[in-house]
């Protein structure tokens, strides 16, 4: 087949190559000449695309038409000019002298607007130093190509901006040229080469032959850009996100090295931070990529999202998942100074949600801060509030110091009473062990980690020691691979059981759509499936024939739990299983209820889970309290439905979350035109597009 180029300029063909209709230009694909009047099949060019052609036959072609050029003829040496002249005779002549195939021209060549395909992006191809496979790449049929490869042309040679041919052919749509290059097989970093056109042009099957093939998915190009890198940085943060996440995808199950950086010691990530390219992020982290790896410079990849402005979301992805969020670069410069530098108030508020402002002196006094508070009197009273706020996560911590014991009810209250609270050795589970204790009763706590048990009871013990002037009760620690097994234990050690807390429980931090199966059983079998197992051990145990008392530690999930759907799942299984044990153990005197902890009940080992504060800081502006929850508070609520004040509940939840139920939920969702609203209009559209025009039911 033969392509008919539309133009009026000179495309640098050879005379003898040339037939001229008006102001069409017809070429040959072999460069010879063209018979009078002679068919010409039409493909459309324009955009450089020869994709929508579907002839196979490579060695069919058609100069591009629209690659136009400005060009300083006279510097360029006699190849190049038989590359522009298609003059393959020529060329066999300056091989057989042999002319050097690769030197180097340096005039101004201005060739092409490159049209990439998504969004309006477009560019100008500018060469300044060029040989002639360059040249013949953009501009040449494929047998001057050919040509040109025989007579010594290097497949590798790069221009002055170290662009290979590849790349070129590549970003002027020469996919016939492209599959030439890398048919020959020698293109250094052809996998590199495949990572842009699967971008480009969807050639997914391109980038997986090669990954089968065994190409190193690691090796960067010549400026040390890996495929990576190269691919999280030519995504665009509108596009729709289906092929270029494949591409990801494929790369991270290739073996891909997810931190890998480039010369300036930029990751993947710190690429898809500062692009606010959220899904990438997720599937980055989760590929385990190093959130707080650092550049040359310092920054790491929270400081390329707040860098990038208005990259809340972004941001809040990296906070979310424990990016440190008050680092400095190697100016010494923080995000803090970033926001305030920009005098964006939207980040700023997420900083300050975070806690991420050390020097908070600063912020009032900033120019671009004075000046929107000169002009923004609401920005100002929210300012000001903010700053005298005692807001600190840490400060809260402090105060919570367990170093004390205290109690709103009267002590002796559960005096010989036996417990058992699951993951009493951390966080809330210790509180509510130790305002047990306190209250008289004996405990066992039971979780995985038997150093953390062994150290949480000496600690205990002593506090209790201090603090209580009673015979101290007794405190158990039970490892164990079951909660079936913890709960054996415990009955034999004491011989009765009145109170069960069913507190351990976990999640980790992910889309649902990342979650695997293993990590979503975990989740359910630990937060569902134990307490399940640990209520019925319970039960046919001892409780069944004694009666006795259950609470189960639930989540704030009631609007759904976003990002950790697995336990949100889990916890309304918890929450409905409350409600029917409540019913079905009823007459044997047991009361089951739950309590429900705000997303925002701060303690060193729940924040360790997440990798750093900065969560629960993120989830405090979103509680009405406008603070974090204390481990206390649970307690507290926990000794009250324990206690016969609460004889006469149960099957029910108790919420302990400042309000947070009521208000916001944890994500924001970006903004976005998929939701299709439903009117009749539309609808008679959609049937008269559809050529259905009948009245029928579509349900
Ligand atoms: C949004 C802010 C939170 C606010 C509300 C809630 C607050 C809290 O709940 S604070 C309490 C925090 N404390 C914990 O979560 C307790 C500790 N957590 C855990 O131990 C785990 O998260 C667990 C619940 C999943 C327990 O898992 P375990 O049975 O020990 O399982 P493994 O660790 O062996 O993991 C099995 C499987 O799960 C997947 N997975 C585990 N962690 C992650 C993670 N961080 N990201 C992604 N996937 C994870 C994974 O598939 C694991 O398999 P392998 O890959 O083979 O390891
Ligand atoms: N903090 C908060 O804001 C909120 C907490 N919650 C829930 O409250 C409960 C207590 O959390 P918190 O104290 O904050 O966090 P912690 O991480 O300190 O507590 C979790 C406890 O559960 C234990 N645990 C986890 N998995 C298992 C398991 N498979 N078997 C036995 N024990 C296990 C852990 O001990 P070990 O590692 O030794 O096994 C740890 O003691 C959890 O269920 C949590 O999800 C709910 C909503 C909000």
């Amino acid at each position: 087949m033969m392509y008919m180029c539309l133009g009026d300029q000179n495309f640098g063909v050879g005379e003898n190559d040339r037939r001229y209709l008006g102001d069409v230009i017809m070429i040959n694909p072999e460069g010879e000449d063209l018979a009078e009047g002679e068919a010409v099949p039409v493909c459309h060019m324009t955009g450089g695309h020869d994709v929508s052609c579907d002839d196979e036959d490579e060695d069919t072609y058609a100069v591009p038409s629209d690659i136009p050029f400005v060009e300083n003829k006279g510097d360029e040496n006699e190849v190049i000019s038989a590359v522009r002249e298609n003059d393959c005779l020529l060329l066999q002549q300056l091989a057989q002298k042999n002319v050097d195939f690769n030197s180097l021209c340096h005039c101004q060549w201005v060739p092409c607007t490159i049209r990439v395909q998504r969004g309006d992006f477009s560019r100008q191809l500018q060469m300044t130093g060029y040989a002639a496979i360059h040249v013949a790449v953009i501009h040449a049929s494929i047998k001057t190509i050919k040509c040109l490869l025989t007579g010594g042309a290097d497949i590798n040679l790069r221009d002055s901006n170290r662009r290979s041919p590849l790349q070129l052919a590549a970003a002027v749509d020469r996919l016939k040229v492209v599959r030439l290059l890398i048919d020959k097989g020698d293109c250094d970093n052809t996998f590199l080469m495949a990572v842009f056109l699967l971008l480009t042009f969807h050639y997914e099957d391109l980038v997986r032959t090669l990954v089968e093939s065994g190409a190193d998915v690691n090796l960067p190009d010549i400026k040390g850009t890996t495929p990576l890198s190269f691919a999280v940085g030519h995504m665009y943060p509108s596009s729709n996100f289906g092929t270029d996440l494949t591409i990801i995808r494929i790369l991270l199950d290739a073996g891909c090295d997810v931190d890998k950086s480039n010369p300036a010691g930029a990751s993947a990530l710190m690429l898809a931070a500062g692009l606010k390219l959220v899904p990438v992020i997720h599937m980055l982290l989760s590929a385990g990529a190093n959130i707080n790896k650092m550049d040359n410079a310092g920054h790491n990849a929270f400081h390329t999202a707040v860098a990038g402005q208005r990259n809340l979301s972004a941001m809040q992805t990296l906070m979310w998942n424990g990016a440190a969020t008050h680092t400095s670069n190697k100016k010494g410069e923080t995000p803090l100074d970033k926001a305030l530098q920009f005098g964006s108030i939207s980040i700023l508020r997420l900083l300050l949600s975070a806690d991420a402002a050390p020097h908070r002196h600063d912020i009032m006094t900033a120019p671009r801060i004075v000046q929107l508070r000169n002009y923004l009197p609401e920005f100002d009273a929210w300012l000001r509030q903010e700053m005298h706020e005692p807001r600190s996560l840490r400060r809260i911590c402090h105060v919570s110091d367990m170093a004390v014991i205290s109690s709103v009810f009267r002590s002796g209250l559960f005096k010989d009473r036996v417990a058992i609270v699951t993951g009493g050795g951390t966080g809330i589970g210790q509180a509510i062990a130790l305002e047990l204790l306190y209250l008289g009763c004996n405990v066992t706590i039971a979780s995985r980690k038997v150093d953390r048990l062994e150290k949480a009871a000496k600690d205990m013990n002593s506090r209790l020691a201090k603090h209580l002037n009673a015979p101290l009760p007794k405190l158990n620690t039970f490892l164990n691979a079951t909660f079936v097994q913890k709960k054996r234990n415990t009955v034999e050690v004491h011989g009765r059981l009145d109170f069960l807390v069913n507190n351990a429980g976990g999640q980790f931090l992910s889309p649902a759509a990342n979650i695997t199966l293993k990590g979503w059983s975990a989740v359910i079998d630990t937060n569902l499936t134990g307490t399940f197992l640990c209520c019925r051990e319970a039960y046919t145990q001892y409780m069944k024939e004694n009666g006795g008392t259950i609470i189960n530690i639930i989540a704030d999930m009631f609007k759904g739990f976003p990002l950790m759907s697995h336990t949100g799942a889990a916890r309304a299984g918890v929450d409905n299983l409350t409600k029917s044990l409540a019913i079905e153990w009823a007459d044997s005197g047991v009361r089951v209820n739950a309590v429900a902890p705000g997303s925002s009940i701060y303690s060193d080992t729940a924040a360790a889970n997440y990798g750093s504060d900065d969560i629960f800081s993120f989830i405090k502006s979103r509680v009405p309290a406008k603070r974090y929850g204390t481990v206390e508070e649970i307690s507290a609520a926990v000794c009250f439905l324990l206690s016969p004040a609460a004889a006469f509940i149960s099957g029910e939840t108790v919420f302990v979350d400042g309000g947070g139920k009521l208000y916001q939920n944890m994500l924001d969702i970006p903004d976005h035109q998929r939701s299709k609203a439903y009117t009749w209009e539309n609808d008679v559209k959609e049937q008269e597009s559809s050529g259905n025009c009948g009245p029928q039911s579509k349900l």
